[in-house]
């Protein structure tokens, strides 16, 4: 271990279609976005681990001579290629080590409780824990349905395993290292693992689109890159609704277990909008037909309403469609719901005195707007 400094960045992702129903196993496209997760990583002497993350208010400080005696013997099978899910014995004896309710809803916490969990599954079995400071700062709003959980567990999976030797990156600029794709698969194992502990139930889209970067099609853990769309321009708005993709996932899982006969064809129904937005993106971009563009326009309106059926709409997202309506756009919520972000699809030739009317709109009612983001740029990277 001869590093020191390791400075990460992951990106955060937007979900164009399938979100929730990739939980259940329908198809789902996402691509990476132009906001991304920061971490900074120092060797220290100091045998701890000095955890800084001021977005989410959090400065926790760890002695390793109270991890190691606590969690030597639980964290002595795991392998570090092969991670496995915390059990809810281990993150029930983090929590209690953290001093946490182990019935809190409060995800913020469980960022320190993944942070645990995969330092140790990594160092432990070594029985040599680093002492290190690692500060975390985010461009992507917390809980927006942006994928700030999942960034965050792979910009920490990509730095502990750097550090640990299980992965090494090769430089490829002035400023950059990136990783093989067997280091970015183990890399997304480990994401994955962390997104478990924040999310419960995740689909594994988020860490994969901001392990690989790019735009995806994902099923079942099956990633196909998507190369044959077009660039595409989204208005991202941030409704500032407070929400936890957590206690979403799990209120639908109840409301689908209950209503299955109805939700069922329900989720076939959202993934029937994804094939065809799939389809009518590859065919703008070989023929760049605008009759496909306002497809896409039709298919975010009629997603937006399925995902309120499920029951993870709210009604500043319902406010945000209307007004992309009412200015001639269309959109949907984005991510998990409940809050958080919707996005609104801009033609290449919007006009832009509309556009700014439209921004002052949302200005005025307190959202937060990121006026054009670009989509499907590069996944997590080292900062040399
Ligand atoms: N900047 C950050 N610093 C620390 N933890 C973060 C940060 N961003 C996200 N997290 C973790 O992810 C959780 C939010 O995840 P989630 O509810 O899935 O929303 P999102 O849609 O942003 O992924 C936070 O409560 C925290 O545990
Ligand atoms: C609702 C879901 O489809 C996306 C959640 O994204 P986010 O945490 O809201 O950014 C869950 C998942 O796929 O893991
Ligand atoms: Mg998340």
């Amino acid at each position: 271990m001869g590093v020191e400094e390791i400075s990460i960045s992951a990106p955060g992702k937007v979900i164009l279609h399938g979100e929730h129903a990739v939980v259940y196993g329908k198809a789902a496209i996402a691509g990476s976005l132009d906001l991304r997760f920061h971490l900074n990583l120092k060797k220290t002497r100091d045998v701890s681990i000095a955890l800084a993350l001021p977005d989410i208010g959090i400065s926790q400080r760890v002695e390793l001579s109270a991890l190691q005696s606590q969690f030597y013997s639980m964290f002595q099978s795991e392998s570090q290629r092969e991670p496995v899910p915390a059990s809810d014995d281990v993150i029930a004896a983090l929590k209690n080590f953290l001093h946490l309710d182990k019935d809190s809803h409060d995800t913020k916490q469980l960022a320190v409780v993944a942070f645990l969990y995969i330092y140790c599954s990594i160092f432990m079995v070594k029985r040599e824990l680093p002492s290190i400071c690692v500060e975390m700062k985010s461009e992507i709003p917390v809980g927006a349905g942006l994928g700030s959980s999942a960034a965050f567990s792979v910009a920490l999976s990509a730095a502990l395993l750097q550090l640990a030797g299980v992965v090494t990156s090769e430089q490829i600029s002035d400023s950059l290292a990136a990783w093989s794709a067997t280091d970015l698969d183990i890399i997304n194992k480990w994401a994955f693992i962390g997104e478990k502990v924040i999310h419960g139930q995740p689909s594994g889209i988020d860490n994969s689109i901001s392990t690989y970067g790019g735009a995806l099609r994902f099923q079942n853990g099956e990633k196909t890159r998507l190369d044959r769309i077009p660039t595409l321009s989204l208005m991202l708005v941030n409704t500032q609704v407070p929400r936890s993709t957590k206690k979403l996932i799990s209120d639908f899982r109840h409301k689908y277990n209950t209503y299955k006969e109805i939700f069922e064809p329900v989720l076939s129904s959202v993934e029937a909008i994804t094939e065809k937005a799939q389809l009518s993106l590859q065919l703008f971009k070989e023929t760049s037909d605008t009759s496909h563009h306002d497809t896409l326009g039709d298919l975010m309106d009629m997603n937006h309403q399925f995902l309120n059926l499920m029951g993870v709409g709210h009604s500043s997202l319902d406010q945000i469609v209307a007004t992309a309506c009412d200015h001639g756009f269309h959109g949907k919520l984005t991510g998990a719901g409940g809050g958080g972000c919707a996005i609104i699809l801009l033609p290449s030739d919007a006009d832009a005195v509309v556009l700014e009317k439209m921004k002052a709109k949302f200005d005025s009612l307190g959202f937060q707007v990121f006026p054009k983001t670009s989509f499907g740029g590069r996944g997590v990277m080292q900062h040399l």
